[in-house]
């Protein structure tokens, strides 16, 4: 199974288990591959044949800034829901990172697979 790939989206949301964190916005960092068979996008040479990552991406820069959360665990889960609701999206795996929650990591959060990834040739 082919992949449309997003990497490295930054999202504003609000999101937070702590009261600090219920009157700002932060950004995440967000890591999206969706399988689909990119063949009859590619031979028709048509946008409107795959998933569209710009069209996408907007999409998920919206559900950030119209939702707020207090886990990572439920933006993940939600916003996968909401794309595998929206979009032809067999399977995806969703990489969440929220840099500089806890200071001497790099970065923190979740990865989940949603869905069935068929492998075909
Ligand atoms: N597994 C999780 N642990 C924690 C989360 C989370 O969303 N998932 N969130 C926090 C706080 O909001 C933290 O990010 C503030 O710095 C703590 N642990």
């Amino acid at each position: 199974m082919d992949l449309v790939l997003i990497e490295a989206l930054k999202v504003d949301t609000v999101i937070g288990v702590y009261d600090w964190e219920r009157t700002m916005t932060q950004t995440l960092v967000l890591d999206l591959e969706m399988a689909t068979d990119i063949r009859p996008a590619a031979a028709r040479d048509a946008v409107d044949e795959t998933l569209d990552y710009a069209a996408i991406s907007e999409r998920i820069a919206d559900f950030g800034a119209t939702h707020q959360f207090e886990l990572v665990e439920t933006f993940a889960e939600r916003l996968a829901e909401t794309l595998r609701h929206e979009y032809a999206i067999a399977w995806l795996r969703l990489t969440l990172r929220k840099p500089g929650a806890v200071p001497a990591a790099k970065a923190v959060g979740v990865r989940i697979e949603r869905g069935t990834r068929e492998e075909t040739n």
